[in-house]
């Protein structure tokens, strides 16, 4: 691995009081459904196991897709270098809370997919927030599964389907893969397309949260050992479905602004690094919501960043702060999966320390979401991270806006 046994490589556990519990929910069977990871404050199971971070190799298939690199031969890289990760929670750990817990929905990247960014799903969930990874079926992700049941013919008698249709047995799962920019294809059309079915996304991942929070009994096609039922509002402290944030990087960020605009359920959002390309002006005026983007000091230029400046506001409150020394995949969990000269030179680490940085990017964000959600915690004592106030951190930005105007 290249890296002295004494810095272990690993994805960082969450820093605040609550143990976190990790859970995958897939409604129906349709790519229309919504799929997410499920963070959440829960009690401690020494007995219980920890999830795969990549739990099927054809998210290694599709990340080289992603990369243009060969699929056998990425596959066993890849394998090699991250195959026996977990995420730092508890897997189907029973939910628990002693209040209710406000909620995020997060949002990956292009070419990632809901499992890569734990690092700060796992510290928002030991805060006490519950928050669903979502998993985009709008062919940005490397990889994403989903279920068809079988044709007629192929249905297996023996097990006889339940009411609630199929069972497992006449479930076939389908793999999506990442569809990359044809030659020649202008990209606007597709991100802007892809953006509004992503923002879907974030809202039907939230109303699936509601429903399970009323009661409803939902149908999980993933068969986990997750007892829905313990999230239900009447019998437990569950979801605050006042205190709602989207939160979201690089495309997932463009996702933020995108769901903001269409869900007011959204109170406040948190962009990391975000891409403004697929979004269309006209909607920025049509956001009334606080927004936090924090950025990274290599990824930005400057008319990504007057992108941004254009949803300044004088009435409602937007920042900006720039972490030094990170790079664009300082916020997904690569950047602590590697030894120092391949993390810098594929990219994944920048100068800073990875843990130093993701730390600054988690608290800044607890600081935004206790403002604007209204929360009775302590994370204002991290108010001065909004502001840039750090010597790690930049208010605004780095990048000369001047070059934007000529
Ligand atoms: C040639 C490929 N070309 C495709 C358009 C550009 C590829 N690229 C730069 C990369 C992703 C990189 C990466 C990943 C993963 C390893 C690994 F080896 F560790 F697996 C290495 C090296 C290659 C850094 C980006 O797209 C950057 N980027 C990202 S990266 C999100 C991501 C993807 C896969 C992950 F596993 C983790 C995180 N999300 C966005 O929303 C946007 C952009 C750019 C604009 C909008």
């Amino acid at each position: 691995m290249g890296s002295s046994c004494s810095n272990h490589l690993g994805i960082p556990p969450g820093n605040g009081p609550n143990a976190v519990g990790c859970t995958d929910f897939m409604m129906d069977h349709t790519a229309e459904g919504t799929f997410f990871r499920l963070y959440y404050p829960c009690q401690e199971m020494e007995s219980a196991g920890k999830p795969d971070w990549v739990p099927y190799k054809e998210y290694f298939n599709g990340l080289a897709d992603f990369m243009k690199m060969n699929r056998a031969l990425s596959e066993r890289i890849f394998n090699y270098l991250f195959g026996s990760f977990k995420i730092p929670a508890y897997l189907d750990a029973p939910f628990k809370s002693n209040e209710k817990c406000p909620v995020i929905i997060f949002s990956h990247g292009l070419g990632a997919f809901r499992t890569l960014y734990s690092a700060i799903c796992a510290e928002m969930a030991s805060q006490g927030f519950i928050v669903a990874s979502v998993e985009h079926r709008d062919q940005s992700a490397s990889a994403t599964y989903y279920f068809c049941e079988k044709p007629e013919s192929e249905r297996s008698n023996a097990s006889l389907t339940k009411s609630s249709g199929a069972t497992q047995q006449n479930l076939v799962k389908e793999w999506m893969y990442y569809r990359a920019l044809q030659h020649g294809e202008s990209e606007f059309p597709l991100r802007n397309k892809q953006v509004k079915q992503r923002a879907d996304e974030c809202i039907l991942a939230l109303d699936k949260l509601t429903e399970i929070n009323s009661g409803i009994s939902v149908q999980n096609v993933l068969e986990t050992h997750f007892d829905w039922s313990t999230l239900k509002d009447s019998c437990h402290n569950s979801m605050d479905l006042c205190r709602i944030a989207v939160m979201g990087h690089s495309f997932g960020g463009a996702t933020v602004i995108e769901a903001l605009c269409k869900e007011v359920k959204f109170k406040c959002g948190v962009a990391l690094d975000s891409w403004m390309t697929p979004l269309d002006d006209e909607i920025f005026p049509r956001v009334k919501q606080p927004i936090f983007f924090i950025n990274s000091e290599k990824f930005q230029w400057a008319g990504n960043i007057s992108r941004m400046k254009k949803l300044d506001s004088a009435v409602i409150q937007r920042k900006m702060i720039t972490i030094r020394g990170t790079v664009h995949q300082s916020f997904p969990d690569f950047t602590f999966l590697t030894g120092n000269w391949i993390g810098k030179l594929m990219k994944l680490k920048g100068e800073i320390d990875p843990e130093l940085a993701i730390d600054l990017c988690n608290k800044a964000t607890l600081a935004f979401l206790q403002r604007h959600l209204g929360l009775e915690k302590n994370f204002n004592q991290w108010d001065p991270l909004i502001n840039g106030e750090d010597e790690n951190l930049i208010p605004g930005t780095n990048v000369n806006l001047l070059q934007s105007a000529i």
